[in-house]
C-alpha cells in the first residue's frame, strides 16, 4: 500500500534519514518509534508527501508519489503540532479538509459531525479552535485526518496531550480505522497495539 527503498532525508541542511526501507501492506498497523530526534517527524513528513526526499521514492500502490501528485489524497497525516486553522471551530476544520477533499458541504458537516463525536469534542465542536486544550486540539486533528476514511493514516504522537481516558479513545480510533498506519509514538503500550513496530536511530 506505502513503501519505500533506501529512502533518505534532510531536515537543517543535514540528512536525518538514510537507507530507509519500509512496506505497510494494506490495513496493517506499524509503530515508528525511537529516540527524540531520531527523524520519526521529517520521515512522516516525506511519507505524506509533504517533504520531498533527498533520494529514493515513496510509492503508493507501488506509484511514484512524487511523480503522481493525485495519490496525496490516498494519505492523511495527524501532524504533531496538530496544524489547526486556530481562527475556525473544530468541526469547520474537519468540514474544510472533506470539502477541499471534494465532499458535498452537507455530507461534509454530517461526516465532521460523527466524528467529532467518536473522538469526544462534539461538545466544543462549534468552539474556536484556539479556545481548546491541546488535548482537545489534538482530538479534533485525529477526527480531521480519520473524517477522510484513507486508505493510509500517518499519525505523529497522536497520544501525547492525551489523559489516560482519552488515550484510549483515540487508540481505539485509529486502530479499527481499518487503513493502513504508521503511528511515530514513544508509548509502548501504542506499540503493542500495532502488528510491528520499525526502529529509528539518531
Ligand atoms: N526544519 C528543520 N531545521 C533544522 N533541523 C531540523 C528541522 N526539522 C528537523 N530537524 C532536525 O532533524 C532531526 C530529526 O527531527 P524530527 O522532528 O524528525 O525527530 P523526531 O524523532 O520526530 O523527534 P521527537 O520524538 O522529539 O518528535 C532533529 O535533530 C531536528 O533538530
Amino acid at each position: 500500500m506505502l513503501s519505500c527503498e533506501d529512502l533518505a532525508c534532510r531536515a537543517g541542511g543535514r540528512e536525518i534519514i538514510s537507507g530507509f526501507r519500509l512496506e505497510v501492506a494494506p490495513g496493517e498497523r506499524v509503530a515508528l518509534m525511537g529516540p527524540s530526534g531520531s527523524g520519526k517527524t521529517t520521515l512522516l513528513t516525506t511519507l505524506a508527501g509533504l517533504l520531498p526526499p533527498s533520494r529514493g521514492r515513496v510509492l503508493v500502490r507501488g506509484l511514484s508519489l512524487a511523480e503522481r501528485p493525485d495519490l496525496r489524497a490516498e494519505l492523511a497525516l495527524v501532524f504533531q503540532s496538530y496544524g489547526l486553522l486556530s481562527s475556525l471551530t473544530a468541526a469547520e476544520n474537519v468540514e474544510v479538509a472533506l470539502r477541499a477533499a471534494g465532499h458535498h458541504p452537507s455530507e461534509a458537516m454530517d461526516r465532521a459531525a460523527v466524528v467529532l463525536e467518536r473522538l469526544k469534542v462534539s461538545a466544543f465542536a462549534d468552539h474556536l479552535v484556539e479556545e481548546l486544550s491541546g488535548g482537545q486540539q489534538q482530538r479534533v486533528a485525529v477526527a480531521r485526518a480519520l473524517a477522510l476514511r484513507t486508505p493510509v493514516l500517518l499519525a505523529d504522537e497522536p497520544t501525547a496531550e492525551q489523559d489516560a481516558g482519552h488515550r484510549g479513545v483515540v487508540l481505539k480510533e485509529l486502530m479499527e480505522a481499518g487503513g493502513a498506519l504508521v503511528v511515530a509514538t514513544h508509548d509502548p503500550e501504542v506499540a503493542e497495539l500495532c502488528d510491528r513496530v520499525v526502529e529509528l536511530r539518531p
